[in-house]
């Protein structure tokens, strides 16, 4: 046990001594096999596990001769328990289920103990944060996929350790896309609509949609169609035949001959073409010129995948999907039955960290996708210097040229800033100012509560520069200094993880006080390209976004080796103030909806996170929760477009992974973030997660998905809401033939939805069920939840910009936690464990 685990033991058996806690409800630990984890049940450890403790970054090699690099994680405890990881996994491997890996589920987080007096940590939630974010920087193409979906490459991704339930992920991301494996698509089923476009607009995902719908579907509905409507027998739809051509239709030769001639000339005056006025487009073309390799659009690259993904194998047909066997009986006794159920885990005995999940696939993929394309009224080649390939010279003289020019930028700034009230991003006379996406600025003039001011990039004299809204107020001489002429480190380290670390600085000028990411240094076997894509993901989303729940960027800069980004500071962590264990119910379902009104901002303009965690949450002294970290964030959608981009890669960290992420090598990020969201709630609600990671080979979400009159994983994930899928119809009438192992009992609240719901307050049960529907098709999305009459219930603290300064609107049915700020972060905390065990020596 490590001296941290001790330590919290101590300060949890202090408090449970002060308040005659009944300790037992927060001990959940271990899950061993025949243990449904549920509190109070026999057989459930009371002591809490072994708390890892940070170890140095190591570079693992594999066999194969390829590297995973990574860091462990931390974990912290306040109270009874409190979990925390500051993880850098970064790789361009792919990822083997290690034995360890295995054992997730064992260590078990799990749904308990009932909401009533918000239970105390547990310390499955302890264990369990060691999942990690997954930043995945691998160039390679093709996405990391897991287990179900084997079959299509033999001697590929079998099960390791004969585990059972998910098999391995398969060997490796080169197979699975270099080699023309057929990857799998989840978008096919997806009814989501991308923003700004209708319903049936979706012309990504209903086009590989349509050709999921095979034969198979016609053999079933075909009889029944109505009269008016005849089935396509065929896959092939042909061209209806055209004998003529209205004259008005027909462009000449010439017509098009000059065209392609003013193209020509407009690229060799060093004038690009837009191919999407799109954020990312917008963003990317700052650091990437268009590469002779990446003459693929992102929309396109989605394309192709939708394409091989739906010729290819549909989850249930591959002949290792995941299969769910109910393991409950009616005493919450996990008793696998059957072959194909996925053994009960052992006990882990080593480090959770060691063992967590293995980032995959490159994240790079579909996220700030565009770096070929280029923008339309401001080309990047007028004032960025670009060379014909990304690299970290084009970021470091970005940052350099803007940081030497935040002056001018700044008086600039100045002068526009009247406008900026009526306009948010305006043009004037020797600034050309990037256009904000249709969608960002119809998302800020739709702000429902007060309005917002952006900040702004804007093009000067051959620099861009990017100026947030503090900046307009600060002097313009001081942003001439150097970042350390402007600002002095103050108090401790904030935190560190994948990306950076976070410290405190406070602004000489007016003793502002805020948090700087220092960007890490590019790992040695980190491809330059997806190393600055990250940084510039980073950089770009935080400083275009203004939102009052999503941090604010107020300048970002290279200076001496560094990327520094300076962002507004936040008093907590919010995982601090959950594990506090302090807050009201009413507290908590208000942090809930500032976080889902931050997810909804992103989400409308066409971003989606990937990474929500309470981790991945700060709050201020106000009260106002604001979103953090959006290096693992990736647009789904660019303005004017009704095509979904998928997501790929596991990314996240793993208690809070959607289970699609962990099935699919492409998928559509918003279900994903209304997942993770949902498992937040639950683990303010429950002071532990749910599971360990959503996989069948984890305990207590195998028994989350029992029940549900379905043996298979991959056919639950797959559903869809009307029509059904292919995988749907073989799963009902497979259903039909012969009776599930997995029927559901609405009565037993070990197994199913229930199971983790009915440790929620009624109320919240509704929309927190149809958040963690296992089906992302049918999972409720995010304008939904904000609508649903209990979020709509909920006061809510909020921020007005009604006058020059931006005022908090308070709730008056709570007021928010507040911790010592030794304890309010992270490294606080670390730093004071390190004090007590080097006291105890
Ligand atoms: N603006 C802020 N105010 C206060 N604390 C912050 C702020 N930004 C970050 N932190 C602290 O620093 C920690 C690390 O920040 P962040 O998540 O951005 O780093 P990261 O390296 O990207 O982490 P990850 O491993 O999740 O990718 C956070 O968990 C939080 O505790």
């Amino acid at each position: 046990m490590s001296s941290l685990t001790k330590l919290l033991k101590e300060k949890q058996q202090q408090t449970d001594a002060s308040n005659g806690s009944d300790s037992s409800l927060a001990t959940i630990t271990e899950t061993k096999p025949g243990q449904t984890g549920l509190p109070g049940q026999p057989g459930q450890p009371a002591v809490a596990p072994a708390v890892p403790t940070a170890a140095p970054s190591h570079v693992k090699v594999l066999r194969n001769g390829q590297t995973i690099l990574r860091t462990t994680s931390r974990t912290l405890d306040l109270g009874q328990a409190q979990p925390r990881r500051t993880t850098t996994s970064v790789t361009t491997v792919t990822q083997i289920d290690s034995e360890d890996d295995n054992h997730h589920g064992s260590v078990g987080s799990d749904v308990a103990s009932p909401v009533a007096g918000l239970p105390t940590v547990s310390s499955s939630f302890l264990t369990s944060n060691f999942a990690h974010t997954a930043s995945l920087y691998s160039s390679n193409t093709g996405s990391f996929i897991d287990g179900n979906y084997n079959s299509g490459t033999p001697g590929q991704g079998q099960s390791v350790g004969g585990a059972g339930g998910f098999p391995i992920r398969g060997s490796s991301q080169r197979s699975s896309a270099g080699s023309g494996r057929p990857i799998p698509s989840l978008s096919s089923s997806i009814p989501y609509s991308v923003p700004n476009s209708n319903k049936d607009g979706g012309s990504g995902s209903h086009g590989s949609n349509s050709s999921s719908l095979t034969s198979s579907w016609l053999e079933v509905y075909g009889n029944s169609l109505p009269k008016n409507v005849s089935a396509i027998d065929s896959n092939i739809i042909s061209s209806p035949q055209v004998d003529s051509v209205e004259p008005r239709f027909v462009i000449s030769k010439q017509k098009l001959a000059s065209a392609s001639q003013s193209n020509l000339q407009q690229h060799a005056q060093g004038h690009s073409v837009s191919r999407s006025n799109s954020f990312s487009s917008q963003i990317g073309n700052m650091f990437f010129s268009k590469s002779s390799k990446d003459t693929s659009s992102p929309s396109q690259h989605s394309n192709n995948h939708h394409s091989s993904g739906s010729n290819s194998s549909t989850p249930s047909n591959n002949g290792s999907s995941a299969t769910i066997h109910n393991s409950s009986n009616a005493n919450g006794n996990a008793a696998g039955k059957g072959t194909a159920i996925p053994k009960p885990s052992r006990a882990r005995t080593t480090s959770i960290y060691s063992s967590s999940r293995q980032p995959s696939s490159s994240y790079t993929e579909s996220s700030y996708g565009s770096p070929t394309s280029t923008l339309h009224e401001n080309p990047p080649s007028q004032s960025i210097p670009r060379s014909h390939h990304s690299s970290i010279s084009n970021l470091r003289s970005f940052f350099k040229k803007s940081s030497s020019n935040v002056a001018a930028s700044a008086q600039q700034q100045q002068q526009q800033q009247q406008q900026q009230q009526q306009q948010h991003f305006s043009h004037s006379p020797g600034v050309k100012t990037v256009p904000v996406p249709q969608n960002i600025s119809n998302q800020m003039s739709n702000m429902s509560k007060g309005s917002f001011t952006p900040g702004s990039y804007n093009s000067m004299n051959g620099e861009t520069i990017y100026s947030a809204p503090a900046a307009n107020h600060g002097a313009a001489r001081e942003a001439q200094l150097p970042f350390v002429k402007r600002y002095i480190r103050t108090g401790e380290d904030l935190g560190a993880g994948a990306g950076g670390s976070v410290k405190l600085i406070k602004r000489i000028a007016d003793n502002k006080i805020f948090a700087v990411k220092e960007f890490r240094a590019k790992f040695d076997n980190e491809v330059k390209r997806d190393y600055v894509k990250k940084i510039t993901s980073e950089y770009c989303i935080g400083t275009t976004l203004n939102h009052p729940n999503i941090i604010q960027t107020i300048e970002i800069t290279y200076e001496n080796n560094r990327i520094l980004q300076v962002m507004e500071y936040c008093e907590y962590d919010l995982f601090a103030i959950v594990m506090s264990n302090k807050m009201s119910y009413e507290e908590i379902c208000c942090c809930f909806k500032q976080i889902l009104t931050g997810v909804q901002y992103l989400h409308s303009i066409g971003l989606a996170h990937r990474d929500l965690k309470l981790d991945n949450c700060v709050i201020n002294s106000n009260g106002i929760v604001k979103l953090i970290d959006f290096g693992a964030a990736v647009v789904f959608s660019y303005p004017f477009s009704k095509t979904l981009v998928e997501a790929s890669g596991i990314v996240g960290s793993d208690p809070y992974l959607a289970p699609e992420v962990c099935i699919f090598a492409k998928y559509d990020p918003r279900p994903v973030d209304v997942w993770s969201a949902a498992i937040i709630f639950a683990c303010m609600m429950l002071k532990k997660f749910p599971w360990k990671i959503p996989k069948l080979r984890d305990n207590s979400f195998k028994l989350f998905c029992s029940g549900r009159n379905c043996d298979s994983l991959s056919a639950l994930v797959t559903r869809t809401p009307d029509p059904p899928s292919y995988e749907n119809l073989k799963e009902h009438e497979a259903s039909k033939n012969s009776s599930s192992n997995n029927t559901a009992d609405p009565n037993n609240l070990n197994i199913g939805p229930q199971r983790l719901l009915h440790s929620l307050p009624e109320e919240t049960q509704h929309i927190i069920g149809r958040m963690v529907d296992l089906a992302p098709a049918c999972r409720t999305n995010i304008d939904d939840i904000m609508s649903d009459p209990w979020i709509e219930s909920i006061d809510m603290c909020y921020v007005v910009e009604d006058g020059p300064k931006p005022r908090v609107v308070s709730a008056n049915d709570h007021t928010h936690t507040q911790v010592d700020q030794s304890e309010a972060h992270i490294a606080g905390l670390e730093k004071k464990k390190k004090k007590k065990s080097d006291s105890h020596q």
